[in-house]
């Protein structure tokens, strides 16, 4: 079993993150963490704080000599503003004369509509979002992308399989459906601004983006996760809670601010035939057993069935808006406008890395699960001896 878990605030010192169950001899270093956490502050539409964000990794626990030693991985990753917020986000009391007149630790009393404020001011009994927002806010991902690139790295080097994603829509615009990018398009969708393989497609969310910005709004979209090289059989059709895709639902919809989850074609194959709906099955002797479609995105019944696993989700739109929506001053209860401080307008591309980074956790504990081992060679071992002993492949 593969656990991981996050800590920390967005202004506080730093993020933690662990990741534990892990075989040894997976090959990591801080530089390859350094750039899956430069891969998520890009995107055209980021606010401020990426700018100068510096994401500062050390790996406290799990490594020695650039290998995972089996024991828990754990991951500090710096919050470059830090000295900024020393006082208002101090772990310990501060002398109430140190935060006079600092606007940080002003109150947030105004909650942002569709941001965790509210509900989570009434959940904990706060009159003040900052303890909210400051755990609320997507800063908790980096930690999250920083664990995803240890998994990514177990999949490639263990079973051979790579993950990536890229962004099919922002706001209204949208890539051509039906493009299913290959590994080597990876290079080219990192260097887009928004990380969309279709030119047009791309030209056509960056005017979006433009268009938001100009008007004071925000805008949300969707972004697809490509898993290639999957073996046939992770997760189980045996338990609901064994199934791969709500595995993979529950960790898609565990990122802030997505609100669906879509499997293969996902809500579109609702609305066609069955004759056009599934993947007819072939044998060839050069490629075995294959289907000659991917509608249902490489899951049958709640398990991996050999094919590309592709799997959507759709964001919705930043909650801090610039032209800012109406809400209540918890103080008063009186009408007022919500609080805007910098924000993102839009951040669907690194929302697709933070994805990619979820799917690789949920692959790699699958993974595990099926073929077990210790070390990277014994789960290597293991899935050779499963593909071979296979009676119809
Ligand atoms: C990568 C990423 C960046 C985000 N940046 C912002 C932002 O700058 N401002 C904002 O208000 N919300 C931002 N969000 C969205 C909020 O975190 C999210 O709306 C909030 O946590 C409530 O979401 P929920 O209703 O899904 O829980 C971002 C989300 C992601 C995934
Ligand atoms: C810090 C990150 O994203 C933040 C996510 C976020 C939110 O409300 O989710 C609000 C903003 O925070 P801040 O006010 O500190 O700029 C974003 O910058 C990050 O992704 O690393």
């Amino acid at each position: 079993m593969l656990r991981w878990l996050t800590a920390g605030e967005s202004h506080g010192p730093e993020l933690v993150a662990i990741l534990e169950g892990l075989p040894a001899g997976v090959e990591v270093t801080t530089a390859a963490i350094d750039e899956a956490l430069r891969r998520r502050r890009l995107g055209y539409g980021r606010g401020a704080r990426m700018k100068f964000e510096e994401d500062k990794v050390s790996i406290v626990g799990g490594l020695r000599h650039g290998r995972t030693l089996g024991s828990p991985v754990a991951i500090r990753v710096g919050n470059t503003e830090w000295p900024k917020w020393e006082k208002v986000m101090a772990a310990d009391p501060v002398d109430p004369a140190e935060l006079e007149g600092l606007a940080r630790n002003a109150p947030r009393s105004r909650p942002r509509p569709g941001h965790a404020d509210l509900a989570g001011m009434q959940k904990y009994g706060f009159d003040d979002a900052r303890p909210v927002l400051d755990r609320a806010s997507a800063r908790e991902t980096a930690a999250r992308v920083a664990l995803g690139e240890v998994a990514k790295r177990f999949l490639k080097q263990a079973l051979g399989v790579e993950i990536f994603s890229h962004v099919v829509s922002i706001g209204a615009a949208r890539s051509p459906g039906n493009v299913f990018p290959v590994p080597g398009d990876l290079a080219a969708i990192d260097a887009d601004p928004v990380r969309c393989i279709d030119p047009e497609g791309s030209a056509a969310m960056i005017a979006e983006i433009d268009k938001a910005h100009k008007d004071g709004d925000t805008l949300g979209g969707v972004v697809e996760v490509l898993a290639y090289g999957l073996p046939p059989g992770l997760g189980s059709y045996t338990h609901w809670d064994r199934r791969l895709d709500a595995r993979l639902a529950a960790a898609l919809m565990g990122i802030q601010a997505i609100k669906g989850v879509g499997v293969g074609d996902g809500f579109e194959t609702a609305a066609r035939p069955g004759s056009r709906a599934h993947d007819e099955i072939e044998y060839t002797t050069d490629d075995g057993v294959k289907r000659i479609t991917n509608r249902a995105g490489g899951v049958e019944g709640g398990m991996t069935n050999g094919e590309v696993l592709r799997v959507s989700a759709a964001m919705k739109p930043i909650s801090t808006v610039p032209r800012a929506l109406a809400t209540i001053d918890v103080k008063t209860g009186e009408a007022t406008k919500a609080h805007h401080e910098r924000s993102d307008v839009c951040a669907v591309p690194a929302a697709g890395i933070v994805a990619e980074a979820m799917v690789a956790l949920v692959l790699a504990d699958a993974a595990l699960e099926k073929f077990g081992g210790d070390s990277v060679e014994e789960v290597a071992r293991n899935l050779s001896g499963y593909l071979s002993s296979m009676v119809i492949k």
